[in-house]
């Protein structure tokens, strides 16, 4: 087991909340950049892995090594940290999108299925609402008739389908086998892709979701860049993700909650101290409910929106491709 870092924690993760967002460095001591002008070698680009400051192109094997060990235990751990609170959360995405029938959604980031089981179940439970209702009003239907239209798989989800997109293998792996056991066929497809190049077409989703994925990706505006490019015009972009506790009480007992209670949760029962405090860092240095909405609006989505769940502990954006 890795050893915890207990000591100073507490400073630290203060600290590190004035440290969102690091950005490009604005100012290099003297010496280093006359070094750099003299030898005219371009620093390679820096970005952030939790804490650790490490070069773009290290970040994505790094997020990837993460998932790669965490699938076999990511459902019963997110169960484990948030005492079930991560299923409301999901919930409360898909009543927000509220989807009509025949909706295309593209779920990235998707991992091992939640979104898109949700977004199945529901359409499911809508339509069938619709053709009963349907039904009732055709009381001259034989048995048969009525018994083939609740037998036909495609046509109880009213055309609509989900597309799950994930960069990581094994995540797509647990989703699949999760997706078999529970007898979900129709409707479902998964990709492996990334986030920053989606392997779409221009305009083909009425929605895009990405839910506690956004936060792992290196280039998050070329993300942001891809989703308006895949949605329709009309579509709408959904995300889920950690954001900025407002209470400052809250705030105290979350913080205490992160740094001392999850990364042993995650030594405990994955195995795997480090993955959990990658983290609960990479949450502390997520943009702000305000910032990231900004960001939203820079890729050209328009009437963005938020609203913080669980005292901004995660908070739903929403914006529009109009
Ligand atoms: C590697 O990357 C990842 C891996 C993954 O598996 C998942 C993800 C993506 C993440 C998700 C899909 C969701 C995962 C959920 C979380 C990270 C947790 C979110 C947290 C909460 C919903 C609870 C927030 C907690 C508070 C507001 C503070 C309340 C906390 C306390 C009363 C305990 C305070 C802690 C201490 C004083 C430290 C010492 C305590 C102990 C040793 C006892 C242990 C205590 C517990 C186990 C209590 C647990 C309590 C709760 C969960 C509180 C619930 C209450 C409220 C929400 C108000 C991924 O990227
Ligand atoms: C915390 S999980 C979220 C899974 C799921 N959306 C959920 O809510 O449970 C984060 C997911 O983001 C994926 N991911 C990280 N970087 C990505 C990228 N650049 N493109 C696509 N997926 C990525 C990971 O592989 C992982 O499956």
């Amino acid at each position: 087991m890795a050893a915890p870092r207990s000591c100073g924690l507490w400073s630290y993760a203060r600290a590190m909340r004035s440290y969102r967002f690091p950005g490009l460095r604005s100012s290099w001591p003297r010496s280093l950049l006359s070094a750099r002008l003299l030898s005219q070698e371009k620093p390679a680009p820096e970005t952030h892995f939790g804490f650790e400051t490490v070069s773009e192109e290290e970040k994505g094997g790094k997020v990837y090594q993460v998932f790669e060990s965490v699938a076999k235990k990511y459902d019963v751990m997110n169960d484990m940290m948030s005492l079930g609170i991560h299923r409301v959360w999901k919930d409360l995405l898909l009543r927000k999108m509220h989807p009509l029938p025949g909706t295309q959604l593209l779920d990235v980031a998707g991992g091992t299925g939640d979104i898109a089981f949700r977004f199945l179940n529901y359409v499911q439970a809508q339509h069938q609402g619709k053709q009963k209702r349907k039904l009732r009003a055709q009381q001259n239907l034989s048995w048969e008739e009525i018994a083939k239209k609740y037998q036909n798989e495609e046509d109880s989800l009213g055309g609509s389908r989900v597309m799950v997109c994930d960069i990581n293998r094994e995540m797509l792996k647990i989703g699949k086998q999760k997706a078999f056991d529970r007898g979900y066929k129709a409707g479902l497809a998964w990709v492996l892709g990334d986030a920053e190049e989606l392997p779409f077409d221009d305009d083909k989703f009425d929605v895009y979701t990405i839910a506690f994925g956004i936060r792992n990706v290196t280039h998050i505006d070329q993300a942001l860049q891809e989703a308006h490019r895949v949605l329709k015009p009309g579509g709408r972009f959904l995300c889920l993700e950690f954001s900025q506790v407002n209470n400052p009480l809250i705030s105290r007992l979350y913080d205490l909650y992160s740094f001392q209670v999850i990364p042993v949760l995650g030594e405990v029962v994955a195995g795997d101290w480090k993955s959990y405090q990658y983290l609960v860092e990479s949450i502390r240095k997520f943009p702000s409910q305000e910032e990231f909405k900004e960001m939203i609006e820079d890729a050209g989505f328009q009437k963005v929106t938020y609203e913080s769940l669980t005292s901004g502990i995660v908070a739903i954006h929403s914006g529009f491709k109009l």
